[in-house]
């Protein structure tokens, strides 16, 4: 197990990915709390059978699957919605982040994570980088990335925590407005201080 836990957050499109990917290519084990919200819901499971119970079957896709695409209208929408689906998921994103946590091998590992700081999921972690970008760029990179409309991305953006206090809450900041060849020689820089730390701790 990593004794020393990076937390890396930022806002939908903000560049988490992109961060961590390199990270990976560094040799850093990172656990992606979007990849674990998905395992907690995939097919069979418990938490998608309330799920059916609590939506009705249109949010189930012919394959058994959950139907994202109608569950993010329904729970962008509607904030007792979101506030439900959050009450069931996050207590189990939470025992698999930790279980995924205590496999990580590498010098240090990273929790990347859209809601790092509105869950309680920052006490799992001994450091936090934010990947900052000005919101039209969000926007942008975000509509190009996904089939959602603008609407539906601004709901997102709307829900989650403002630029400006998840910045004021890091103890670092990536900031992610030029080209990818940029965000990775931050990232190298900043993994450099990672292993020094990790050594430290
Ligand atoms: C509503 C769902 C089904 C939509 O699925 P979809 O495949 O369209 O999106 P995906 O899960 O890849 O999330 C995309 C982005 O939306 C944002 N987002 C997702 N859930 C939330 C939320 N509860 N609050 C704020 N932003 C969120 C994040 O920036 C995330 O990176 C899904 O997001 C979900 O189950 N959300 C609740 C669980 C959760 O809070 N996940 C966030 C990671 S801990
Ligand atoms: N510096 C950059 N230059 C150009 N494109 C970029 C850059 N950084 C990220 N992107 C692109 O922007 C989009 C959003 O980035 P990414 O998927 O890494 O964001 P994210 O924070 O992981 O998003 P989400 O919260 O939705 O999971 C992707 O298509 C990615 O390839």
């Amino acid at each position: 197990m990593s004794s020393f836990v990076v937390g890396v957050t930022g806002g939908i499109g903000s560049g988490k990915s992109a961060a961590t990917a390199h990270f990976e290519t560094l040799g850093i084990s990172v656990v992606d709390a979007d990849i674990v919200s998905r395992q907690v819901v995939a097919k069979g499971t418990h938490a998608l059978e309330t799920i059916v119970e609590h939506f009705g079957e249109h949010v189930i896709l012919d394959t058994g699957e959950l139907n994202r695409a109608a569950l993010r209208k329904i729970v962008f929408e509607s904030p007792d919605e979101r506030i439900w689906l959050e009450h069931l998921t996050h207590p189990l994103i939470r025992e698999a982040i930790i279980t995924a946590l205590t496999s990580a091998d590498s010098p240090y590992a990273i929790l990347a994570s859209p809601l790092l700081f509105e869950s309680d999921q920052y006490k799992m972690v001994n450091r936090t980088l934010v990947i900052d970008v000005p919101e039209a760029l969000q926007l942008k990179r975000t509509c190009k990335r996904d089939d959602n409309s603008e609407q539906q991305v601004r709901a997102i953006m709307a829900v989650q925590m403002s630029r400006q206090d998840r910045v004021s809450k890091a103890d670092d900041v990536i900031q992610n407005d030029q080209d990818l060849a940029y965000l990775h020689s931050q990232v190298e820089l900043l993994h450099t201080q990672y292993l020094a730390l990790a050594k430290q701790s």
